[in-house]
């Protein structure tokens, strides 16, 4: 196994330094045990590459640097919106700054009186990459993730209407509602899995990743051509049909059946 290339005090340093009190020391040695806790407790293996250290997968929300995003990857979506089926991927960029995990509330941004909810899956990315053949495409994926692409859609169909970016709309804060990371190896075939999502106990999205129009090997091609793809980066694959909105105080239940489930309640920001 390849050497672990970070400080790792011993622990007559770990006193030493704790007794100069030298605080920066301490919290790299104290970000390492945690990080090696977290692993322990969630099964998670370190990926080692190039003797860099990069963590495979589990804490892609902290250390991700870009989410893209897939838009129109489902027939019955692109239609329930009055739009076209892409020949090409529509891509658009949601800032990691999106994230919020189980526990922290979906917040309306301000001015935004129509948001609506669309569940997808993600796919974590495992290593770095660009010009990825489509045939080796799934090597460069550490796992997965459930994910909400939270869509201020009154800003889209401004935006749409002028020309303008989408970013307002897809990339505010709280916008990208993410279950654990999900290793590789837990989803045997992510072409067939049955999404699902609740508001107040109400079904509103179901939909099967049989149905997506851009397979997950061609989609990371594709984007590896424009994107250099990194460790901890997400590809939000579309969502399938039933989109809808939400308003303060509902509670939005999602999940990937037989493998995770959340829910996030919504409140005005
Ligand atoms: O074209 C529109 O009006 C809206 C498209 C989306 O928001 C698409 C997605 O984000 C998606 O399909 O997942």
């Amino acid at each position: 196994m390849p050497k672990i290339n970070r400080y790792i005090p011993s622990s007559k340093t770990l006193l030493a330094v704790i007794k100069k009190g030298k605080q920066a020391d301490f919290k790299i040695w104290l970000d390492f045990f945690l990080t090696r806790l977290y692993f322990a407790s969630t099964n998670t293996a370190i990926d080692i590459m190039s003797g860099n250290t990069a963590i495979a997968g589990a804490r892609f929300f902290d250390l991700g640097r870009k989410i893209v995003a897939v838009g129109r990857n489902y027939r019955e979506h692109a239609a329930e919106l009055g739009n076209q089926v892409p020949e090409k991927p529509l891509l658009f960029i949601k800032p990691p700054s999106s994230y919020i995990r189980e526990g922290t509330p979906i917040k309306i941004p301000k001015g935004c009186s129509s948001l609506h909810h669309e569940v997808e899956l993600g796919v974590v990315i495992g290593q770095r990459g660009s010009d990825i053949p489509e045939d080796q495409a799934m090597n460069y994926v550490s796992g997965y993730v459930l994910a909400l692409d939270m869509t201020a859609r009154d800003f889209q169909s401004v935006a749409k209407a002028k020309g303008h970016p989408w970013t307002m709309a897809k990339g505010f804060d709280t916008s990208c509602p993410v279950s654990d990371f999900i290793p590789k190896d837990k989803i045997l075939d992510p072409h067939n899995l049955e999404l699902w999502l609740d508001v107040n106990g109400v079904s509103k999205q179901r939909g099967t990743t049989q149905d997506m129009i851009f397979t997950l090997p061609y989609l990371i091609s594709y984007i590896s051509e424009y994107f250099t793809l990194e460790a901890n980066d997400v590809i939000l694959t579309g969502t399938p049909a039933g989109v809808g909105p939400v308003v303060s105080g509902d509670v939005i239940k999602a999940g990937i059946r037989d493998i995770v489930e959340y829910s996030f309640r919504v409140e005005q920001k």
